[in-house]
């Protein structure tokens, strides 16, 4: 383990200095797009500067005989394109144990580093996987002489990282977030179930028997499979200051579960998820930006409660320094949001006197 003293060190002479803080830029949607496909590639241009993030994938869903097509085509789209200050370009690379990786992480930073802001590392197993990217990286940018570190997202898809998420969100200072990768983590795990990400209606609670009649109709809830990873993942990233996402859902035509997925995620911590089609884009910007109601009805508690401190009653409901806390979550994720999202701005600029919360 390094010294905390020297955490924030460059690992290659000639690297640039770690950042102290991950950058808290909008990143509601991470959109997927396979590069070596010349029909998606030929959106990315009109993307920009719809979506917060635009993502050239490597990894799965990708076919081996197209993987050095797409990591060129990857290459080509971010030389052409200019992506504007409010999306940011990040690519998922392929596995550490594949034959592509190498090639990958050598020829996109040397190409395009000063353009990509994440890599997204699949299969993470622990804190060792981040380590060994991190000191490559860091070789790599020396190389190409960057200015700005590049930061790392791991995706949380086998049981091993599951049980080692806390130290991959420590392991280095480029540690941007992590998603949950539902499809290999279920495989690898052994749970029954063929589907990626969402839920699943086996997976239920049963009313009890009403008056001891086990034949009489008794009403079944639909339980969330995701809940006790989400949430684990949701922790291990706020202890260590970086950004928990929820990752995909497969059934795309299917846009209803798919917002209920999103809104779990985000009402739980999750500040993302990812969209593999474009119908995914409007579903994940409505998700992850606090609601009018709730913005509002947080502008209202902050004005009651004066200095932060005691406890006032509002609307009938006690409010104290504990649910301004809350509030104050809100209001600055609608802040940030507003300053890379002016239609958003006067969204909730509108909304002022609306405190119709959801809470
Ligand atoms: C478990 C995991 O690892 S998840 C992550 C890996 N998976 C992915 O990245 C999947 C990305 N998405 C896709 O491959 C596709 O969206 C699919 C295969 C799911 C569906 O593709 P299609 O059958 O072509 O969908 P559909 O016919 O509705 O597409 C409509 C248009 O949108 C385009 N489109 C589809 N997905 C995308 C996308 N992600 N980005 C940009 N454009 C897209 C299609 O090319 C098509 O273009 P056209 O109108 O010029 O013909
Ligand atoms: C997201 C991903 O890669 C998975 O679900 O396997
Ligand atoms: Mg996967």
């Amino acid at each position: 383990m390094r010294s905390a003293k020297d955490f924030f060190a460059p690992l290659a002479v000639g690297a640039p200095a770690p950042l102290r803080d991950v950058p808290a830029r909008p990143s509601r949607m991470i959109h997927f797009f396979d590069p070596s496909n010349p029909k998606m590639a030929a959106k990315v241009p009109d993307l920009v500067g719809s979506v917060d993030v635009l993502l050239g994938n490597l990894e799965d869903a990708v076919k081996a005989d197209n993987k050095e097509a797409a990591r060129q085509g990857l290459v080509d789209i971010a030389k052409a394109t200019d992506f504007g200050e409010h999306t940011q370009l990040w690519t998922r690379v392929n596995a550490l144990d594949s034959p592509w990786v190498l090639d990958d992480l050598t020829t996109l930073v040397t190409e395009i580093g000063d353009k990509l802001d994440v890599i997204m590392v699949p299969k993470v197993q622990g804190a060792e996987d981040i380590h060994y990217i991190d000191r490559l990286l860091a070789q790599l940018e020396a190389r190409a002489g960057l200015a700005r570190p590049i930061l790392v997202h791991a995706i949380l898809e086998t049981a091993r990282g599951v049980a080692n998420v806390e130290e991959i969100c420590g392991a280095s200072p480029r540690m941007q977030g992590i998603s949950l990768g539902p499809a290999d983590l279920a495989a690898d795990r052994r749970m029954k179930t063929t589907r990626v990400g969402g839920g699943h209606p086996g997976y239920l609670v049963r009313q009890d028997p009403v008056d001891g009649d086990i034949d009489g109709a008794r009403t079944t809830y639909q339980q969330d499979l995701w809940h006790y990873t989400i949430a684990r993942m949701v922790d291990a990233c706020a202890m260590h200051g970086i950004f928990p996402y929820y990752g995909p859902f497969g059934d795309i035509k299917d846009v209803v579960a798919c917002e209920d997925q999103f809104r779990n995620a985000f009402l739980l911590g999750c500040v993302g998820a990812w969209s593999l089609h474009p119908v995914q884009i409007a579903i994940a910007k409505k998700v992850f930006s606090p609601s009018v109601g709730d913005v509002a009805h947080a502008r209202r508690v902050k004005a009651a409660m004066g200095d932060g401190t005691g406890a006032v009653m509002l609307d009938g409901k006690m409010e104290d320094d504990a649910s301004l806390k809350q509030c104050l979550v809100i209001l600055e994720l609608a802040e940030r949001l507003s300053s890379s999202d002016p239609e958003l701005a006067q969204v909730y600029a509108a909304g002022e006197g609306d405190a119709g919360s959801e809470a």
